[in-house]
């Protein structure tokens, strides 16, 4: 492929992935996977180019907003070539040809706009918090609320690096030391991670779907705020324990795994869908004990009627504190989206609390960064449910691990720019009546 069909290319993809509603990661696996003669260093090139014009997509706006061009994925696709590729606007017009495969060719408006971007770099002192944090203005707005201006920035800035590969070790097929070697046959260096004592970090990128450890289900891919999650449920062999939106299963493998394969599971979820992908995983993690169940009126009456020692509600959300790993979701929550998901959050955490018994808990967590999706639905609970009450997170954690807490206070929150971790909430409530 010639430099003007990476360039067209990139521009046709990022069109793909602002029509479709599936995350990005998806959208461009799909593209890629349907044009089989596109070869591996153009795939490089492409991938580069497309990821790196989303994570810096609002500084590129600002730029081609500046030099009078629509914003749009044409003109940031050409300011990124020359604002951070580093292209000579002569270069670019030059390749820019209007032949097949090639961008349209410049108009000579956008040659002129796109040569005063030459030299510049892609920030820009006048550029406010928001676009230097590649945020709309109403969510930087909510990051200063959280987390106060100053740190405000750091939080918005440390979501813009790239998240680590974690994994997740599979107490039901070996340990952290077995896994290590396994991995190591395949070129895989890892470490042990600090918090988690179930998990492994990566060096650098790997297609993890070529290692014997994951294939055998040693290993699974799983950030380590994600396994503190788990760790906090306490779960233990015996126990009854439902995962109410386990969507893929990534937390119920984790809680099988401390089950060692002795007590009742139930995974459920609205999302039928999302529950058979758990199924091959959950087998192929040698997890026997696991039962599914779609989240609604009818099972929950019957679990309700059991009671249980654990519910999980791993709610839906923003899922602000996973932004380095998906950087177009930041683009796309709205005001609107935003409500939603704290109306989920209510009706998801009102349905699980006829589900735990008597000395039971329930946990509640998000991978989002904001109040209203953590902390302030927690206390909206507690006014309405007097039987139930918050227990110590971070007292609980010295029972559950061995290993020094990772956090402060009586809530688990976990931040990119504070833990080095996706961000994660998780209170643990305690049913007393
Ligand atoms: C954060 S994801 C779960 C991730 C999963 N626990 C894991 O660890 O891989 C939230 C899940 O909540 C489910 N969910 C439950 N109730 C929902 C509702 N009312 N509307 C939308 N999604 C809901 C979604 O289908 C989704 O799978």
């Amino acid at each position: 492929m010639r430099p003007n069909g990476r360039i067209q290319t990139s521009i046709e993809l990022l069109n793909e992935v602002q029509e479709s509603p599936l995350p990005m990661d998806r959208v461009v696996n799909t593209y890629l996977r349907a044009r089989r003669f596109i070869g591996s260093k153009d795939r490089r090139d492409i991938n580069a180019r497309v990821y790196g014009v989303i994570r810096s997509r609002c500084r590129l706006d600002w730029w081609t907003t500046q030099t009078g061009l629509t914003a749009g994925n044409r003109s940031a696709v050409l300011a990124y070539t020359i604002l951070v590729e580093g292209m000579k606007a002569s270069e670019l017009d030059e390749i820019c040809n209007g032949e097949q495969y090639s961008p349209e060719k410049l108009s000579d408006f956008e040659n002129e706009a796109l040569a005063t971007l030459q030299g510049k770099t892609l920030d820009h002192p006048d550029m406010s918090q928001a676009v230097m944090g590649e945020l709309p203005d109403w969510i930087s707005g909510l990051f200063e609320q959280q987390f106060g201006k100053e740190q405000a920035v750091f939080e918005m800035a440390a979501l813009q690096q790239e998240a680590t590969l974690d994994l997740r070790v599979n107490l039901l097929k070996g340990d952290r030391e077995q896994a290590q070697e396994f991995l190591a046959a395949d070129d895989v260096i890892s470490e042990k991670t600090a918090h988690s004592d179930w998990g492994l970090r990566v060096q650098g990128r790997t297609a993890l779907g070529n290692c014997k450890a994951f294939r055998e289900g040693l290993v699974e891919v799983q950030d380590e705020g994600s396994q503190l999650i788990a760790i906090l449920c306490d779960a233990k062999p015996g126990m009854s324990i439902i995962d109410l939106c386990a969507g893929a299963g990534g937390k119920t493998l984790a809680l099988a795994a401390s089950l060692g394969n002795d007590g009742d599971l139930v995974a459920m979820d609205v999302d039928a869908r999302r529950l058979q992908r758990a199924e091959p995983r959950m087998e192929r993690a040698g997890v026997e004990n696991v039962r599914y169940a779609t989240l609604n009126n009818d099972n929950l009456n019957k679990m309700a009627k059991k009671g249980f020692d654990r519910v999980l509600v791993d709610a839906p959300c923003s899922g602000s504190g996973t932004w380095r790993r998906q950087p177009d979701a930041r683009l796309r929550l709205t005001k609107e989206k935003y409500g939603n998901y704290q109306g989920l959050q209510a009706d998801v955490l009102e349905k699980s609390a006829k589900c735990v018994k008597v000395g039971g808990r329930l946990i509640y967590a998000t991978c989002s960064l904001f109040n209203g999706e953590n902390i302030d639905q927690i206390n909206t609970f507690l006014t309405k449910h007097a039987n139930y009450t918050l227990r110590d997170a971070s007292k609980l954690w010295v029972e559950v691990s061995d290993v020094p807490c990772p956090f402060d206070g009586e809530v688990m929150k976990l931040t990119p720019a504070q833990h080095g971790l996706d961000g994660f909430f998780c209170a643990v409530l305690e049913r007393t009546a």
